[in-house]
């Protein structure tokens, strides 16, 4: 055991139950918390990290190879590149060239259909446009291909027209992308009645920045209807992974096939306006040298395609080579941006404001920014007046930040607030986030946003209690702990309320401070402030001697500036969680999101996942302020073109084309339960939390029982996952899920497990084992590498 967890429980006093969890828990602060230390860990040099995270490396490694040999085993019949055999589709080209004649496709796109035809034989043949089926003889030789005509297959019904598919492809796959766009995105109005649906449809995220001059909100009614949807395509992969394929062949060269077409359709007119004159005139035959024209243009258009689409190997090399030219300027760039900042510019943090439903979130902001003269005369006294005559004068200061119709009417945030303000060392960007339960995902899209915390605390009696035993408090603290923020002021609020008692002070603090401790919260990084949002004592100046004569520490303000500054991974490739759209007329559209990991510059080609299309980023903002590059940490908006806007939704992610985030089908995690309830069994169905996306999911293995105090593996294949017990599982998102490796971006790889409304379990993700559409060209450039 080591000797820093016996010095931190030694004195606890928390149940013997909570005692092992929080044991376990520590260790996965261990784990995730510091860098060093995990480097540390992978070098086995240090004492410290034994527990569930660590040390059982090598017995993870076992079950992890016994669960890859299982998999091979059921995934027989699924698509896997790194199963592709490519002497298998040499063959397969080999033969398709032999049957179409070397001329008339190109070796591309051969090779392409050799690749689909690995797959899903049907694929081959779709891509071909032709009346043939590729597909493994399984009755004879493993390895040998043969072909069989479409009118023959049982199929025959469901693939005839292929060709007028073909034709009408691009709208076909608007359609249905269309379709898809919905998923995210909500009618306001409906917000809380989705928000309590089944728990293996995906929550909704309703997210509006509520700064900024965002002319209008994309979020859309997400109905029922595509509830439905998501269901149907969980019971049809097939048809899922169909609908993917053709949107990867058209999406990102969406808009110019668009204009093709209309260049099409408008000579397609002008041919029809011809065959009438010509009928007219008697003579009526199709012309046979305009048929081969048709045929030959459509042919172009395939190549176009293929050889601008995100899997060409031309592509592929123009994008690498972009890359090299550019990050050597960015290098350079940071480099010198970071000499300016480390001297003369404040740290910048984001900072989320969190806690059970009216503990004095917005007021302590609204008061806050006010004291600091960030709110208008005019604007408190507007405040002032229509607060007193909606009969809610006490929320004149919410009223800040709660500036929608809604919100203030009902006296609840709904949406995540931002703001901005500079203490001395710090440049403060604060998310206000709601604290009813049905609004959780709304807080976690805030959460997911930040660096460092402010956990509000009703210190009214009953309130505390009410808020921590069944409310959001403990949610909020497991929630944020998941989504990476490892710092955390507790601000004790309403102490007007309880007459600035000590005596609940303390008894606050010390049930909280154990909490936290519990959820992974090291003793240096979290700070107890009381407060009072109304009168506005002890948030920027200090609190009177006549008021409280006991409390001598540091103000709210003062606190937040004494935060530590957070490291930022910008040296990995670039991932941006999109957390709001919006479209104007004048400028387009809008993405916001923060950068989880690397840089972005202006003009630089970014690629949408799991979208798999490619965007332009024509200008980046940051507080309103165009600026030519910005890096991990920062939250910022993006003016983009080249990407149809119908397909965005919150939650996607931007990232360096040459190195794309993963959409994961499959990953082996190390969870921590908490109190499920109902027992965490195999084919156990929940909602998975990642950054601001979620996704149903099930756990469709479990793979062992971590001892708590140990880490060391308890039982194999265990047939249930008790409460506040660890284990490794293998989780199978509904569709999919953008995340990465712990190892790689933990940021990224951090996730929590939700049923009813209630965290059952977090989790980091220790192994991708299944990923979606890698591309082969992509994976032998990783393997020359
Ligand atoms: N007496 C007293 N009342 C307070 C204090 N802070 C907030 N309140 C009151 O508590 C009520 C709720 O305040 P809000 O700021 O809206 O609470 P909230 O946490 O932002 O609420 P949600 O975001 O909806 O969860 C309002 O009536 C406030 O005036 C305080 O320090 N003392």
């Amino acid at each position: 055991m080591s000797t820093r967890r016996e010095k931190t429980f030694k004195d606890d006093t928390w149940e013997a139950e909570t005692q092992n969890f929080a044991t376990s828990y520590e260790n996965f602060e261990d784990l995730e918390g510091s860098l060093s230390q995990y480097m540390y860990k992978s070098q086995k040099t240090t004492p410290d990290l034994t527990g569930i995270f660590q040390g059982d490396d090598d017995d993870y490694e076992e079950e992890d190879y016994c669960d890859e040999q299982n998999e091979k085993n059921d995934d027989n019949d699924s698509f896997d590149p790194d199963k592709i055999d490519q002497e298998k589709m040499s063959t397969c080209v080999e033969v398709l060239k032999e049957w179409y004649g070397s001329d008339r496709f190109s070796h591309d796109e051969l090779v392409m259909a050799g690749w689909y035809g690995n797959y899903d034989p049907e694929y081959a043949a779709d891509w071909l446009d032709q009346n043939i089926i590729v597909t493994k003889n399984n009755t004879s030789s493993e390895n040998s291909i043969f072909f069989t005509n479409k009118s023959k297959n049982n199929n025959q019904n469901k693939n005839k027209n292929k060709s007028n598919e073909k034709k009408n492809q691009n709208n076909k796959n608007k359609n249905q992308n269309r379709k898809k766009v919905n998923k995210n995105r909500i009618n306001k109005k409906d917000k809380k009645k989705n928000l309590s649906k089944s728990p293996i449809t995906k929550e909704r995220i309703i997210v509006t920045k509520k700064d900024g001059n965002k002319s209008k909100n994309m979020s859309k009614n997400q109905n029922n209807k595509n509830q439905n949807n998501n269901l149907k395509k969980l019971t049809n992969k097939e048809q899922l992974e169909r609908e993917n394929i053709d949107r990867l062949f058209t999406g990102n060269l969406q808009e110019q096939l668009r204009q093709e077409n209309e260049k099409e359709n408008e000579n397609e007119k002008e041919k029809e306006k011809e065959k009438e004159k010509d009928k007219k005139k008697g003579k009526g035959k199709v012309n046979n040298s305009q048929l081969k024209k048709a045929t030959n243009k459509k042919i172009d258009l395939l190549k176009i395609e293929q050889n601008q689409s995100v899997l060409s190997p031309n592509f592929k090399k123009k994008m690498v080579a972009q890359r090299n030219k550019k990050s050597q300027k960015k290098l350079d760039l940071i480099l010198t941006k970071y000499k300016v900042d480390s001297k003369s510019q404040l740290q910048k943090l984001n900072l989320v404001i969190c806690g059970h439903v009216d503990a004095g979130k917005s007021t302590i902001t609204g008061h806050l920014l006010t004291q600091l003269g960030l709110v208008s005369n005019k604007q408190t006294r507007n405040n002032e007046k229509k607060s007193e005559k909606l009969g809610k004068p006490s929320f004149k200061f919410a009223w800040v930040m709660d500036s929608h119709e809604e919100e203030r009417v009902h006296g609840v945030t709904i949406d995540v607030g931002i703001t901005h303000f500079e203490t001395k060392t710090k440049d403060i960007t604060l998310l206000d986030t709601p604290g009813h339960k049905d609004f959780i995902p709304n807080m976690i899209s805030g959460a997911a946003q930040a660096d460092v915390a402010i956990l509000v605390i009703d210190s009214r009696n009953n309130s505390f209690e009410a808020g921590f035993k069944n409310g959001q408090t403990k949610e909020h603290v497991l929630l944020l702990r998941s989504l990476s923020v490892s710092q955390i002021i507790v601000a004790v609020n309403k102490m007007d309320y309880v007459n600035w008692s000590q005596s609940r002070y303390d008894e606050i603090v010390s049930i909280l401070r154990k909490f936290l401790r519990s959820s992974g919260f090291s003793n240096q990084n979290y700070w107890f402030v009381p407060v009072s949002g109304l009168t506005g004592d002890n948030l920027y100046k200090p609190v009177s001697k006549k008021v409280c004569a006991w409390y001598d520490g540091k103000t709210m303000y003062e606190t937040i500036d004494n935060f530590a500054p957070v490291e930022r991974p910008i040296d990995k490739p670039l991932r941006v969680s999109i957390t709001d759209l919006s479209k104007d007329q004048i400028q387009g559209l809008t993405i916001s999101g923060k950068i989880e990991s690397g840089v972005v510059m202006k003009n630089d080609s970014v690629l949408v996942m799991p979208l798999f299309e490619l965007c332009k980023i024509r200008h980046i903002y940051s507080r309103q302020q165009n600026v030519l590059w910005a890096k991990a940490g920062d939250n910022i908006e993006f003016l983009v073109s080249g990407v149809d806007e119908e397909q965005l939704t919150i939650g996607q992610f931007l990232c360096d084309p040459t190195t794309p985030i993963p959409v994961v089908q499959r990953f082996t995690a190390r969870i921590v339960t908490l109190n499920p309830k109902r027992p965490i069994t195999k084919g156990y169905k929940c909602l998975c939390y990642i950054q601001n996306n979620n996704e149903p999911i099930t756990i469709v293995r479990l793979l062992n029982i971590l001892d708590n105090s140990t880490g060391k593996i308890k039982s194999k294949k265990p047939r249930l996952v008790p409460r506040k017990t660890s284990a490794t599982v293998v989780i199978e998102p509904q569709n999919s899920l953008c995340l990465e490796n712990f190892s790689f971006i933990k940021e990224l790889a951090r996730f929590t497990l939700r049923e009813d409304g209630i965290t059952v379990a977090m989790g980091i993700v220790k192994k991708i084992t299944k990923k979606k559409f890698v591309e082969p060209t992509l994976q032998s450039n990783t393997k020359k590498k």
